[in-house]
């Protein structure tokens, strides 16, 4: 194309769209291009994935390192990613101009740099929904696994202090009749509320920045944030991270719960003050505490949480349903393809 050619097809190219199909083409395959950070993505997003587009994948079930990704990730169209990715405008820059979709295997999304991708175009996929029901069963089991204290009687067992049968033995408080607080009362925390409402608790309250009218299906009440901490006898983390929730619960949250409080978080790590939970079980400001989500993760071994028998920890499995994760693939799949061939994503972050 010579140089009038090219002052003539501009305006056409530089329509954000038409561009990137031109980018792509160049790539000779006529086929997009997509990043995808880990091996181990469950399969039926990646096979739908392989019908139109050409992977570049790394290639160990672990998340790919740093250097590796802003190595890689040049000219991709688009990035399969999941929370232990970090995208931010170093990968963005990275990936460069060809890129029009990040879409990531979570419904959470603060690993991505939201207000990066919008300034330069750029689509985001998320996966809300399809994992409510596990996170939500992931979340009583692991209060009632913290409640009625499970991984310690079960060590128990396995290691000789089964001697009898006792009276007060591993004993701790039960569901019936309990007031429990759900702290964002979002879809997961609705899901929740649902589950918990079964065991036929006394009262569900929850502390949301919106009146929910979902709220009347279970008879949750809405109060003030210290109202729920004085109250329940179960305080459940729910809520997204963002600034607002940073660390929403610090030493005064903990010191304003009931001595005999179960704390469950099931959202993630980044709105506990991490040492004031464990000050608050080692001096038993609280009972006991159940963790799906910690700061850092994986949680070093060497972390008191560990060594406490109050508390419970697991390693972020909160949708690890093989249903959830497979969905969870496919939405992330069809998110990208959407996205590249310019129509509705099924799950787009607006
Ligand atoms: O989808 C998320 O955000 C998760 O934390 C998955 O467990």
């Amino acid at each position: 194309m010579n140089y009038k050619g090219l002052v003539a097809v501009a305006p056409y190219l530089f329509n954000s769209g038409t561009l990137c199909k031109f980018i792509r083409n160049m790539s000779g395959t006529g086929k997009y291009q997509v990043y995808v950070t880990r091996s181990d993505m469950p399969h039926g997003g990646i096979e739908l994935l392989k019908k139109q587009c050409n992977l570049k994948l790394w290639d160990q079930p672990s998340p790919v390192p740093r250097s590796e990704f802003l190595k890689s990730v040049g000219g991709a169209n688009g990035i399969f990613c999941s929370l232990t990715d970090k995208i931010d405008k170093d990968v963005l820059d990275a990936a460069g101009p060809t890129l029009k979709v990040v879409a990531t295997i979570s419904v959470g999304y603060d690993h991505i740099d939201v207000q990066e991708c919008r300034k330069r175009g750029i689509r985001i996929g998320y996966t809300p929904d399809v994992l409510t029901d596990a996170t939500a069963e992931l979340t009583l089991a692991l209060l009632l696994s913290t409640s009625r204290r499970l991984p310690e009687a079960q060590h128990e067992a396995k290691t000789g202090g089964w001697v009898s049968w006792a009276p007060t033995w591993m004993t701790g408080p039960g569901l019936a009749g309990s007031t429990v607080g759900i702290v964002g009362f979002g879809r997961i925390g609705q899901a929740v509320a649902r589950r918990v409402k079964s065991f036929n608790t006394k009262r569900i309250l929850y502390y949301n920045r919106s009146e929910k009218t979902e709220a009347k299906e279970t008879g949750a009440i809405k109060v003030t944030f210290d109202e729920l901490l004085t109250q329940s006898d179960f305080v459940i983390c729910c809520c997204a991270l963002v600034p607002d929730t940073k660390e929403l619960f610090n030493k005064a949250a903990f010191e304003k719960m009931k001595r005999t409080a179960i704390f469950i978080n099931t959202s993630r790590g980044g709105t506990v003050d991490q040492s004031a939970l464990i000050e608050a079980l080692q001096n038993n400001t609280i009972r006991a505490a159940g963790l799906d989500v910690t700061t850092p993760e994986p949680l070093p071994l060497d972390s008191p949480l560990f060594k406490l028998k109050n508390c419970v920890v697991l390693p972020h499995i909160g949708s690890a349903s093989i249903e959830a994760r497979n969905t969870m693939s496919e939405l992330t799949a069809n998110n990208i393809l959407a996205a590249l061939n310019e129509s509705e994503m099924p799950a787009e972050l607006k």
